[in-house]
C-alpha cells in the first residue's frame, strides 16, 4: 500500500545487526541494571543474589542426578546399587527443595523490582521530555525517538533486567550440564551446541524482523492514534459532525490500519518460516547427539551408567541452552528497544537547556533584541528574520502583521521559549544566553494563543501561574477578578473547587472565552515584570475585551506588556507598534506615525475601520 512520504520517512535503525548488538549488550545490560539500582539497591541486590543461588542449586541438582545414575547402574546386587545412589539422591532432594525456596524468594523480589524499574524509567523519560527546549518539540526526528522510547523503551528497561537474570541462571545451569558432559565424553559437547544453534539463529532473526517492522510502522501508528484521538475525543466531536468528515477520517484510519496489518502479516509469515527452519535443524542436530551417544555405547567407548548420566545431561543441557538462547534473544530484542530508550535519553540530554548559574534580574528597565533570527527545524526560511526592537519598563508594545508573519514566534523568543540562532536578546545590557533559561521565564507571564485547558480545579487553573508560592483563595480571587473570570467561576457547581474537565465525574467545561479569561487571570496571577499576550481577546466578547485592555493598561504601570492582536483598535494606544511581514519588521512607531507613513499598518487599520463603519 502506498503511504505518503511523511509516514515512511522514519529512518531504519542503523543497529539491528546481531554482532554489533552483542557488542553493545554489556553496556545496555549495565544501564538497565543501573536503573534497577537507582530504583532500589536492596531489591536489585536481593534479586541478583537469589537468582544466582537458584542457578547454583539447579547445577547441584543436575550433578547429583548423574550421581544417582552412576550409583544405580553400577555392577553388583540391587540393594547395594540403591545404597550407593542414596547420598546423591539425598543431595538431589535437598537441592530441589532449596531451589524451590530460592526461586520463590527470587520471584517475590523480582515482582517488586520490575515495577520499580518501570517507574524509574518512566520518570526519567518524563523528566527529560519536559527539560528539552521548546524548539526540540518541533523536530520530527526527536518526536519519533520519543515515541519509540515511550512505546517500548520503558518496558524494555524492565524486561532487560528480567532477561538479564534469565541469562545468568541459564548460563550457570548450562555450565553444569556441559561440565558433566565434558567429563563423561568430550565429543558430546559440540553436539550440544550444534543442537541449539539453529533455534538461537531463528530466535534472533525473528526478533530483528519484528523490530525492523516496528520501526517502519512507528510513524503510521502515531498518525493512526492521532486520528483515533480526533474521532474519540469530545473537543473535535462537534466539528467532525458539522463538517461530516466521519467517513473521510474512517477511510484514512482504515488505510493506515490496512498498512499495519499487511506489514504485520508479512512479518508473521517470515517469522514462522524462520522458526520452522530453526526447529527442523535443531531436531536434526539433537538426533545426531543421541545417535553419537548410541554409537559410543555400541562401540564400548562408554559405560551404560555414564551413558545414562550423559543422556540426562544432554537433555538438561539442551533445555538450558534453549533457555539461554531464548533469554539472549529476548535480551537482544529488548536491547534494541532499550537502545531506543538510551538513544532518546542521550539525544534529550544534548537538547536539554543549559543549566547556568546566573539568574535573570527580578526587574528590568530595558529588553533589547538585536538582529534576532530564528528558524524552526527543517524550515526553508526563518520565521523571525533580523529583528531589532526595544521594550522599556512600563511600555505597551504591540506586534501586528498578517497570519504567519512571525508574531507568535517573536513573542516566544521574548518569553525565553526559543533561543535565536543569530542575534542577541539582552536584559539591561546582559545577554540572556548567559542566564538560566528558566530564570528568564520566571519573570514572564504569557497568555498563549491557545491556552492550555489544564484538567485541574478553577482555583488551580489560576494558581498554577505561581504554583511555587503558597497562595490564599483571596489572592486567587483577586487575579480572577482582574482577568474577568470571578463571576462565571462563582456560577460553577463548586465554584473555585470545580474540576475543569469533562473527562471526570462532576467535571465542568467552559466556553472558549471563559477559558481565555482564566488564562488572562493566570497571567495576572503570575505577577511578572513582562506580560506577553498573544491574542488574549480573540474569544472574548466586546465588553470583556474592553475590560481586559483597561486592566492591561493599569497593569502596565510598573510592567511591560507585549500585545499581539489582529484587532487594530486595541493597538492604537500602544506606546510602540512593530509591524511584521514574513518574519521581518517592516514598520515601527506609534499609531499616529504609522498612519502618517501610510504603509502596511495604515492599510490594515483602514481596512478594519472601514469594515466597522460600513457595518
Ligand atoms: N512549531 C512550528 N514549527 C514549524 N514552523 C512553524 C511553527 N510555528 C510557526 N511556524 C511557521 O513560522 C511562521 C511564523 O508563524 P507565527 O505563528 O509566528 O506567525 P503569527 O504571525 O503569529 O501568525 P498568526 O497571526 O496566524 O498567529 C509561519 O510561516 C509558520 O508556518
Amino acid at each position: 500500500m502506498e503511504l505518503p512520504y511523511w509516514l515512511t520517512s522514519t529512518q531504519e535503525a542503523a543497529n539491528t545487526d546481531f554482532s554489533r548488538m552483542l557488542r553493545r549488550l554489556p553496556r545496555l545490560l549495565r544501564e538497565a541494571w543501573l536503573l534497577g539500582w537507582r530504583a532500589s539497591r536492596r531489591t536489585t541486590a536481593a534479586v541478583l543474589v537469589l537468582q544466582l543461588a537458584t542457578g547454583v542449586a539447579s547445577a547441584v541438582g543436575l550433578i547429583s542426578v548423574v550421581g544417582v545414575f552412576d550409583g544405580l547402574l553400577q555392577a553388583g546386587p540391587t540393594p547395594e546399587r540403591v545404597r550407593a545412589a542414596v547420598p546423591s539422591l539425598s543431595l538431589l532432594v535437598l537441592a530441589l527443595a532449596v531451589r524451590g525456596l530460592l526461586r520463590s524468594a527470587a520471584t517475590a523480589a523480582h515482582g517488586r523490582l520490575s515495577p520499580m524499574v518501570y517507574e524509574t524509567a518512566e520518570m526519567r523519560l518524563l523528566d527529560l521530555t519536559t527539560r528539552v527546549d521548546l524548539a526540540t518539540f518541533d523536530d520530527p526526528a526527536w518526536r519519533d525517538a520519543m515515541q519509540r522510547a515511550r512505546d517500548r523503551g520503558t518496558m524494555a528497561a524492565q524486561q532487560l533486567v528480567d532477561q538479564g537474570i534469565e541469562v545468568l541462571t541459564s548460563v550457570i545451569g548450562l555450565t553444569a550440564a556441559a561440565g558433566v558432559l565434558a567429563v563423561l565424553h568430550p565429543a558430546l559437547l559440540p553436539m550440544l551446541v550444534l543442537a541449539v544453534l539453529p533455534t538461537g539463529w531463528a530466535a534472533v532473526r525473528a526478533a530483528r524482523l519484528g523490530y525492523r517492522s516496528n520501526l517502519r510502522l512507528i510513524a503510521v501508528w502515531r498518525r493512526q492514534r492521532m486520528l483515533a484521538h480526533l474521532m474519540a475525543e469530545r473537543e473535535p466531536a462537534g466539528e467532525l459532525r458539522a463538517f461530516t468528515v466521519r467517513r473521510f477520517l474512517l477511510v484514512e484510519v482504515a488505510r493506515l490500519l490496512r498498512a499495519t496489518t499487511e506489514e504485520e502479516i508479512r512479518v508473521a509469515d517470515r517469522v514462522v518460516r524462520t522458526n520452522v527452519t530453526g526447529q527442523a535443524l535443531s531436531g536434526l542436530a539433537t538426533g545426531l547427539a543421541y545417535g553419537m551417544l548410541c554409537w559410543l555405547l555400541w562401540t564400548g567407548r562408554m559405560e551404560l551408567a555414564a551413558a545414562g548420566g550423559a543422556a540426562y545431561a544432554i537433555n538438561i543441557g539442551i533445555g538450558k541452552l534453549s533457555e539461554l538462547t531464548f533469554a539472549v534473544n529476548r535480551v537482544y530484542e529488548q536491547g534494541l528497544y532499550f537502545a531506543d530508550f538510551q538513544g532518546f535519553t542521550e539525544l534529550s540530554q544534548e537538547r536539554a537547556e543549559p543549566s547556568l548559574e546566573r539568574r535573570a534580574p527580578e526587574r528590568f528597565e530595558e529588553i533589547r533584541l538585536d538582529r534576532v533570527t530564528f528558524s524552526y527545524p527543517e524550515a526553508e526560511r526563518p520565521a523571525v528574520a533580523d529583528v531589532s526592537l526595544t521594550l522599556r519598563r512600563g511600555q505597551i508594545i504591540a506586534l501586528v502583521g498578517e497570519n504567519g508573519s512571525g508574531k507568535s514566534t517573536l513573542a516566544a523568543v521574548l518569553a525565553g521559549l526559543y533561543r535565536p540562532q543569530q542575534g542577541t536578546v539582552t536584559w539591561d545590557g546582559t545577554d540572556v544566553g548567559v542566564m538560566h533559561p528558566e530564570s528568564i521565564r520566571e519573570r514572564v507571564a504569557v497568555v498563549m494563543q491557545e491556552p492550555t485547558r489544564w484538567p485541574l480545579s478553577a482555583r488551580l487553573n489560576i494558581a498554577i501561574g505561581r504554583h511555587d508560592r503558597p497562595v490564599s483563595l483571596n489572592q486567587v480571587q483577586e487575579s480572577a477578578r482582574a482577568g474577568d473570570a470571578h463571576e462565571f467561576v462563582m456560577e460553577l457547581p463548586r465554584q473555585y473547587e470545580t474540576l475543569l474537565s469533562r473527562h471526570f465525574t462532576d467535571g465542568a467545561d467552559l466556553s472558549g472565552g471563559q477559558w481565555q479569561r482564566l488564562a488572562v487571570s493566570r497571567a495576572f496571577h503570575r505577577d511578572a515584570p513582562l506580560l506577553i499576550c498573544d491574542e488574549p481577546t480573540a474569544n472574548l466578547d466586546a465588553r470583556a475585551e474592553h475590560d481586559v485592555y483597561r486592566r492591561l493598561r493599569d497593569l502596565a504601570a510598573g510592567r511591560t506588556v507585549v500585545l499581539i492582536t489582529h484587532r487594530m483598535a486595541s493597538v492604537r494606544e500602544a506606546d510602540r507598534i512593530y509591524v511584521l511581514d514574513h518574519g521581518s519588521v517592516v514598520e515601527e512607531g506609534d499609531h499616529q506615525e504609522l498612519m502618517a507613513a501610510d504603509g502596511l499598518y495604515a492599510q490594515l487599520f483602514t481596512l478594519q475601520a472601514s469594515a466597522y463603519q460600513s457595518a
